[in-house]
């Protein structure tokens, strides 16, 4: 088996200040890979970079592509890159007003992803998208309504049903629950985690939230000023973890 993405010596800086250092790991197909760290540790840069939404100083993304094969994300052209990003990625915005297009309805917020690989008739894209509705637990009869007329909870899980509509091979998410307030957050993670499990979603999850580091991801990566300073299975980082920044954070928020 091969990697789904392969990241080695990845470093970014933005003008002195050094954002990403040195990164190197590997995602296996079926696996969720959690970035943890304090704010401004380098995360969303980080995912960035894997996503080809920045271009890193040094170093490389090698993603196994189903309809490319092996290919180096910062080679690929715009076109192509693009191209990979609406069929074969989806992401995740924190704001979902970023991930979605506010100004068409939300059934044409979910169609066009369905277009982009290659369904054409009118009535299954309907069908799919209200499918997709119910799958995120918005009322179907909201289908022919724009995202601006949704509350912030309703738009992200709309922007979760656009991104996943495709069954994309590989999803970033940066802060999916981020922004939006705790019971709120709840019933996004439980959404997440049953369509994690259902769709052997393999994703980059940024988040600086250990709960939802716990609950959504079989590994981690710990960041510090753009390093990584652990990583290993979820479970065992923050049961035990060894760093001690990592040990400083979980007890941080679970005090023993
Ligand atoms: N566009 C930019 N221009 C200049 N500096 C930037 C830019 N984006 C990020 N940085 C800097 O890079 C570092 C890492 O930022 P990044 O946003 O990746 O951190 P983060 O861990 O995602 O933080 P947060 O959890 O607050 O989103 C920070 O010092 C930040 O100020």
């Amino acid at each position: 088996m091969k990697p789904l993405l392969s990241v080695r010596g990845l470093s970014k800086r933005f003008g002195t200040r050094v954002a990403c250092r040195d990164v190197d790991f590997d995602l296996w197909p079926g696996e969720v890979l959690g970035i943890v760290g304090e704010s401004g540790s380098g995360k969303t840069t980080l995912l960035n970079c894997l996503a080809g939404r920045l271009t890193p100083e040094t170093g490389s993304v090698t993603y196994n592509s189903a309809a490319y094969g092996t290919v180096d994300v910062h080679d690929l052209s715009e076109a192509r890159r693009r191209l990979l990003s609406r069929t074969e990625w989806g992401f995740v915005n924190q704001d979902a007003r970023e991930g979605l297009r506010m100004g068409v309805s939300a059934g044409a917020n979910i169609g066009e992803r369905l277009m982009a690989v290659g369904a054409r008739h009118y009535g299954d894209i309907r069908r799919t998208a209200s499918d997709w509705l119910d799958r995120v637990e918005i009322e179907r009869g909201r289908l022919d309504d724009r995202p601006t007329t949704y509350s912030g909870g309703m738009r992200q899980r709309l922007q979760i049903a656009r991104n996943l509509v495709s069954e994309p091979r590989l999803v970033f998410m940066d802060e999916p629950t981020g922004g939006l307030d705790v019971s709120v957050q709840a019933r996004i993670l439980d959404l997440l985690r049953s369509l994690v499990g259902s769709l052997h979603l393999s994703a980059v999850l940024v988040t600086h939230d250990l709960g939802v580091a716990r609950l959504l991801t079989h590994r981690l990566m710990v960041m510090q000023g753009g390093a990584v300073v652990e990583d290993g299975l979820t479970d065992q980082v923050l049961d035990d973890p060894q760093h001690a920044y990592t040990q400083m954070l979980v007890a941080s928020i679970l005090p023993v």
